[in-house]
């Protein structure tokens, strides 16, 4: 059964991955999961946005994915694609505000997965925990080269008016620019995590960049 305090305790170190962020390589995005994984990541979100992959290639990328998050007691989650989510059975799913309506996604996936909703106001953000989010994924916090359809940055001050809206209930995750330079301000505003791509994917060793951002989250 869903548990959301297991939830924000593994949303702390939070990797976001696809192959577009591995050199359009399955056997790199794998290699570098497996080294951030044994860095200390609670939460792995499989997000492949146009890549080549067919449908049951991504299939296969996600069973292998899920069978790391297995070995390292880490949460798997799936961003956009509720269908493969199912047929994976994931833990969770995570949908924006342009994808399938929350109340929607649930009746897909039934009570036991999680659903993560993406906000970047506090209107979005009371309209996800009220309709039943079991988290929300608050950016975009700073500049990103990963999405190119990211908001404005909102910036620390965003988050917190966010999290003073939502109260202490809702896991929060920070999402978007973060950095072992910028983290604690993101966990400093309110979030009980973060989100990141290029921080791990791009970092020289992603078991190190891990390591590093669970030690920040933990610390503050
Ligand atoms: C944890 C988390 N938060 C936000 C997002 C962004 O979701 P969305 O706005 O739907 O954008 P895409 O990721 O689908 O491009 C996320 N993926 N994860
Ligand atoms: C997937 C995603 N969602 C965002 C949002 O604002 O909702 S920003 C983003 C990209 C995060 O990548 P990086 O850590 O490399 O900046
Ligand atoms: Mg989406």
């Amino acid at each position: 059964m869903r548990d959301r305090e297991l939830l924000r305790q593994k949303m702390g170190v939070y990797f976001v991955v696809g192959t577009q962020d591995c050199g359009y390589s399955v056997e790199r995005t794998c290699d570098i999961v497996a080294e951030a994984l044994r860095g200390g990541v609670g939460t792995l979100q499989l997000r492949d946005k146009g890549s080549q992959l067919s449908q049951e290639e991504r299939y296969q990328l996600g069973l292998e994915l899920q069978s790391l998050c297995k070995q390292h007691d880490t949460l798997f989650i799936v961003n956009d694609d509720v269908e493969l989510a199912v047929r994976l059975q994931a833990d969770g799913v995570h949908v924006g505000q342009d994808d399938m309506a929350l109340e929607n996604v649930r009746s897909a996936v039934g009570e036991r997965m999680y659903v993560g909703i993406s906000a970047g106001t506090v209107e979005e953000a009371l309209r996800a925990r009220d309709g039943g989010a079991d988290c929300i994924g608050v950016g975009a916090m700073y500049a990103t080269a990963s999405k190119a359809d990211a908001g404005e940055p909102i910036g620390p001050e965003g988050l917190r008016q966010i999290r003073q809206a939502v109260g202490p209930q809702l896991p929060i995750v920070g999402i978007g620019g973060i950095t072992l330079e910028n983290a604690s301000q993101v966990i400093q505003a309110g979030a009980d995590g973060v989100a990141v791509i290029s921080a791990i994917s791009r970092a020289e060793s992603p078991s190190e960049a891990a390591l590093s951002l669970a030690r920040i989250v933990r610390t503050i």
